[in-house]
């Protein structure tokens, strides 16, 4: 099984003055898959975001593969390292084209294999705004796994199948599942849960074993 380690040490993020993440300790395997779930609001995509970079804790150190983010080259290394799947899309003009996020992983070939699997590769030349919540959740998924094609170690997901269909949920927590990577994906989907090794439950910024 591929796949990058993980590593948090007393991470600690916060939004203004709310402590969204409260020193945080986790070690996940190489190839290891981590179901996140919790209450609303309990900090999952904050903690989420701190892996891939996109938020920069108060305290607390967080590695990949070994390799933290404190220079520009190492914060580019973290980005290509970790395929993402967001909760929702970043506001902003690019990628303004379905096909042009499919592009944008690394891997276009791979993506375009996957959005066809997904059934969503007809939907290439419509803009992103156009898209209905559960194919914009595809089109994600297919990048995600472009981007892994494209070398990504780690697959961090936000609710990935919140938006999808019965069979479509069957089939996305099947393909994330089965991905040569390490996975962290924030759920309250209980069969996609059931999928992973392990699963940690979050509440007020803290973080749980579930034993199962
Ligand atoms: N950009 C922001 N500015 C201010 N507060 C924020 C921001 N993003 C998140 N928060 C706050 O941080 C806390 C944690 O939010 P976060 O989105 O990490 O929770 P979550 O567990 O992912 O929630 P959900 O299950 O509803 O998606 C919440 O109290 C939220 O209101």
């Amino acid at each position: 099984m591929g796949g990058l380690d993980i590593r948090m040490r007393g991470v600690t993020c916060g939004h203004g003055r709310v402590v969204a993440v409260d020193d945080v300790h986790l070690e996940v395997a190489a190839g290891e898959r981590v179901a996140l779930t919790g209450t609303n609001g309990s900090g999952k995509s904050t903690l989420l975001r701190a892996v891939l970079g996109l938020h920069r804790p108060a305290s607390g150190s967080i590695l990949v593969g070994g390799r933290g983010t404190a220079s520009a080259a190492d914060r580019g290394w973290r980005r290509r390292a970790c395929a993402w799947v967001p909760q929702k899309p970043a506001a902003g003009r690019f990628p303004l084209l379905a096909g042009e996020l499919l592009d944008s992983g690394g891997a276009p070939d791979e993506a375009a294999e996957a959005a066809r699997g997904l059934g969503v590769d007809a939907l290439r030349r419509q803009p992103l705004d156009t898209l209905s919540g559960g194919q914009l959740q595809r089109m994600y998924l297919a990048r995600a796994i472009g981007c892994v094609a494209a070398g990504a170690g780690v697959l961090l997901a936000d609710e990935p199948t919140a938006a999808l269909d019965f069979a479509g949920q069957e089939e996305a927590a099947a393909a994330l599942t089965a991905l040569p990577v390490t996975l962290v994906v924030v759920t309250h989907d209980r069969a996609l849960a059931s999928r992973c090794d392990r699963v940690l439950d979050m509440a007020a910024g803290r973080l749980r074993e579930v034993e199962r």
